[in-house]
């Protein structure tokens, strides 16, 4: 409901369906986004529990499954949503065979995979959410140390979304003067000023949010709204998801993890090769190989 709110008020399409298998909450959620009909520029919002109501879609936005409880793994929420998504996807499919997928459900980036196996859509029009989260957390934490706005903090969290995601300090900079440059120690842990406890913190978010409401929703709804926004539009813009790796970095295994990708109406048209430092690939080429140990035994 984040994602469908922040689309909803930024007027990105005329038409939103959203599926759910709680006949009764669908409705319900549908009616109360209606009603709001004459404050947003979002004419028709319909729903259903069959796939129908989706037909011809251009972009298909995948939040359904299991949620982590406190205190849980994304990582441990993977055979529950394996089993949604062989549900959701050949329905997916049947009814818009040409859409785009992003796939937000956890762990986000194993069920790209799944989604792009189970499709059989090309590699650019699946799309996982990624590290587009962690990003924004990272730059909205990088601000407040500095009393800068997040949107003049640039800097990149890459690979798996969430435990073993990767910080690029070596990209950290406001106005293009680069952190390291100033603190050439930042990231590890000798660094004084410990900068790398802005990204334990990145990665303790979801736990920590997850702790105190049950669950996280805004931040990624404006974030799914703002990747909806690149394509839709045909932006071009760079943003951190996840996608197929293979081939980079020395991985080996058909594993999604978060690069910069360059987002439009075809989808992923191309990725940035960001240069790493041995450390870094090394964390990267970690998150995949425990990725593809949970990815080779799953029955699709
Ligand atoms: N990638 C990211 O950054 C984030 C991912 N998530 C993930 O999104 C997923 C959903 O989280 P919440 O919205 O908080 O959970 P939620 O429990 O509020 O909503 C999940 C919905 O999925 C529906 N559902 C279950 N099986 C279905 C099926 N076969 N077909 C259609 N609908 C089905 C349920 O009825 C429910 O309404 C979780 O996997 C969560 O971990 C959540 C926040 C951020
Ligand atoms: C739930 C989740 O993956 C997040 O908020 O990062």
């Amino acid at each position: 409901m984040a994602c469908a709110v922040s689309i909803i008020l930024k007027g990105l399409s005329d038409e939103l369906a959203l599926v759910d298998t709680d006949e009764g909450k669908l409705q319900g959620e549908t009616m109360d986004l209606q009603h709001g009909s004459p404050f947003v520029k979002m004419p028709n919002i319909v729903s259903s529990k069959d796939y129908h109501v989706t037909a011809n879609s251009n972009l298909v936005i995948i939040t359904a499954g299991a949620r982590q409880e406190k205190g849980e793994t994304r990582l441990n929420l993977v055979q529950r949503n394996v089993s949604v998504f062989k549900l959701m996807i050949s329905n997916i499919t049947k009814y818009s065979p040409r859409c785009k997928l992003i796939i937000v459900s956890n762990p986000v980036d194993i069920l790209t995979y799944v989604a792009w196996k189970l499709s059989d859509f090309p590699k650019n029009r699946v799309i996982g959410s990624g590290c587009n989260l962690d990003t924004a957390r990272f730059r909205f934490l990088i601000g407040q140390r500095l009393g800068i706005h997040s949107e003049s903090c640039h800097g990149w969290i890459l690979g798996e979304h969430g435990d073993s995601s990767v910080a690029v300090w070596s990209g950290v900079n406001v106005a293009g003067v680069c952190l390291k440059n100033l603190n050439s120690d930042v990231g590890p842990n000798t660094d004084r000023e410990e900068w790398k406890n802005v990204h334990k913190e990145v990665i303790a978010s979801a736990y920590e949010i997850i702790k105190r409401k049950g669950y996280t929703s805004w931040a990624i709804g404006f974030s799914v709204a703002d990747l909806t926004e690149s394509i839709l539009k045909n932006l071009r813009r760079v943003h951190p998801v996840s996608t197929i790796i293979k081939d980079l970095y020395g991985i080996k295994e058909e594993v999604f993890l978060s690069v910069p990708c360059i987002l439009g109406e075809n989808g992923i048209t191309d990725i940035i090769k960001v240069n790493l430092t041995p450390e870094e690939e090394a964390c990267l080429k970690k998150s995949a190989e425990t990725l593809w140990e949970i990815q080779k035994v799953l029955k699709l």
